[in-house]
């Protein structure tokens, strides 16, 4: 796939492996099947021929040719295997490895809408069903065709009437089986790829949410909705296979019809003699063996079906180009984090969410200087959390925004994530220990650094009664309690030591004492040359931040001095 694909067509051509690399399979899945069709005429011309007993040396070339062609049609068919598989993975690779390259631009914010079952189906169901793009589709059809001439031009020189025959039966069970296996399965394809998206989400969903399930004993009617989508996918399979047994049971039909075809047109040229009784068997048992060949030209046709949709299903989860409220990735990374200077600014900034229709935040002045700390407080829905999104650029700022001397627009948004960090408000841990969590900010980190880090924001006591950095934390923190996840997700940034650091609503779902403990905690753990922006719904103890700023309905509203006290009410 190009870096620009995002049409059906674009999908499938970057699913095919190069000429190059692909022409070996064509070349060797012609030779099998041509050996195929040899093998049967050569073995019908022998049979017959040594029925009328000529001398041995008369029949030592047909023998020669009957052990040759079943050599080489199994060793070329080998040969048709490994290369072509060989092709259609490496591109298969490829293929998967680019579809995440065009994700990754969209993540976190330009995936709002999408659903995990949708993005997981494109990437593993779909990407690979592309892969029979070469093996069922392209390289069956180029050898079957190919292989169904020659057949009929040496079928030309045995008897010509018959060749004509022969041409006639395959061109209309072409039609005939490629209709039929259309108006039996061709919804039932089409449906397999968005009834496995379809599972996976409601399976996504039932494991993801199993405690609020639990919780509302809403579990049972959970696992019914796997259950049907699981029907509804074993339905459309089984109505694809029956669909093409029927085809493949046509097929066989149509061979014999052939064959008939055959012996009704060869019949005159036997009895009056000019066919001779060997010639009369390849005219007659050739159209077998190129029907057998002829086979997959309807499974392919199936098989196309399906690529065809997986290929839809990937264009449409891939936007022509990333939502313009997305920070545009266009400039390079380097690397190199900003230098902050003297701070960050927002000067008229307009942010706005993918498809929402008004602008979350509105004309927004801030500056944040090196080391100053500001609360951002501001009713549910005001805006807070899109400041955060903008500030490390997850979300494009129309208006200005500058870091340090530079604007962010000549900058790219991973190096002005390198100077501006966030700790999300649901933070990311993954199933793995504790060490591993920490790791992969700063993957050179001694477990001592690590375990100061941890002591910073006061998990010391805590990790030692875990024993040690080898505990695990469950999947998505489960282990773990919400404040202890901030704390791990705020160690986690103090090692990497971004110059400013967005805390959004760290005490989200923590008691109101354990949350100015957490607060006052996480911010004396944050080093004094370091830039807090804290966003909160409650009030912090005075003392904390140096500044305070009140979002209301997308505008911010600037307010200096200390914390207001709880009684003027942050929070609705
Ligand atoms: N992914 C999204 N797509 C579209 N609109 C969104 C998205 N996330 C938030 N919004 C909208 O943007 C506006 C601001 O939301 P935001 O999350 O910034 O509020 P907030 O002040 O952080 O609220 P809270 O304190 O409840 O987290 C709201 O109207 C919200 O509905």
């Amino acid at each position: 796939m190009t870096a620009t694909a995002t049409t059906p067509g674009a999908v499938l051509r970057g699913a095919m492996p190069p000429a190059r690399r692909f022409w070996w399979a064509l070349a060797a899945g012609f030779a099998s099947e041509a050996s195929a069709v040899a093998l049967l005429a050569v073995s019908a011309w022998l049979i017959v021929r040594a029925s009328e007993q000529p001398p041995v040396l008369y029949l030592s070339a047909a023998v020669v040719g009957v052990r040759f062609f079943a050599i080489s049609r199994a060793s070329f068919r080998y040969l048709e295997r490994l290369t072509g598989h060989d092709a259609a993975l490496r591109q298969l690779a490829s293929t998967r490895a680019d579809l995440v390259r065009r994700l990754v631009p969209l993540a976190p914010d330009g995936l709002a809408r999408t659903r995990r079952g949708s993005v997981l189906g494109a990437l593993v169901d779909d990407v690979d069903e592309l892969q029979n793009l070469p093996l069922r589709v392209v390289q069956p059809l180029v050898s079957s065709a190919l292989v169904a001439l020659g057949a009929v031009v040496l079928v030309a020189f045995v008897w010509w009437p018959a060749a004509l025959t022969l041409l006639a039966c395959l061109l209309v069970a072409a039609a005939i089986a490629t209709l039929w296996g259309w108006a039996s399965g061709a919804r039932a394809e089409r449906a397999i790829a968005p009834l496995r998206a379809r599972l996976a989400d409601a399976v996504l969903d039932h494991i993801g949410s199993l405690d609020v399930l639990t919780a509302f004993g809403a579990e049972a009617q959970s696992r019914k909705r796997i259950a049907r989508s699981d029907a509804d996918l074993r339905h459309a399979v089984v109505r694809r296979s029956a669909a093409q047994a029927g085809t493949a049971a046509l097929v066989s039909l149509l061979a014999g019809a052939a064959s008939i075809a055959a012996v009704l047109v060869a019949a005159p040229g036997a009895a009056s003699g000019s066919l001779t009784g060997p010639s009369l068997a390849v005219v007659v048992l050739v159209p077998m063996a190129v029907f057998e060949v002829f086979a997959s030209v309807p499974m392919a046709a199936s098989a196309w079906r399906q690529v065809r949709a997986s290929a839809e299903r990937i264009a449409d989860s891939l936007p022509a180009a990333p939502p313009a409220e997305l920070a545009r990735e266009t400039i390079e990374p380097t690397g190199d984090a900003p230098a902050l200077g003297d701070g960050i600014r927002l000067h008229a900034a307009t942010v706005r969410w993918p498809g929402a229709a008004e602008p979350a935040l509105r004309d927004v002045d801030l500056a944040i200087r090196p080391g100053e700390r500001v609360l951002v407080i501001g009713s549910s829905g005001a805006g807070k959390s899109t400041l955060a999104h903008a500030l490390v650029r997850f979300l494009e700022t129309e208006g200005g925004y500058d870091v340090g001397p530079r604007s962010v627009h000549e900058l790219s948004p991973d190096d002005v994530r390198l100077t501006v960090g966030l700790c999300e408000q649901h933070p990311m841990l993954f199933d793995e220990d504790i060490r591993q969590n920490l790791l992969f900010a700063r993957d050179t980190a001694t477990d001592a650094e690590l375990e100061a880090a941890l002591d910073r924001v006061g998990l010391g006591p805590w990790l030692r009664a875990r024993g040690g950095l080898d505990a695990r934390v469950g999947e998505r923190g489960a282990l773990v309690s919400g404040g202890q996840a901030q704390r791990i997700a705020l160690a986690r940034a103090l090692l990497r030591g971004f110059p400013v650091l967005v805390l959004d609503e760290p005490t989200a779902g923590v008691d109101p004492e354990g949350s100015d403990r957490l607060l006052a905690d996480l911010l004396g753990a944050v080093g004094d040359d370091q830039a807090v922006v804290l966003i909160s719904h409650v009030t912090v103890p005075d003392g904390l931040v140096d500044r305070v700023v009140r979002i209301e309905d997308g505008r911010l509203l600037a307010r200096s001095g200390p914390a207001p006290s709880p009684a003027q009410g942050l929070a609705p």
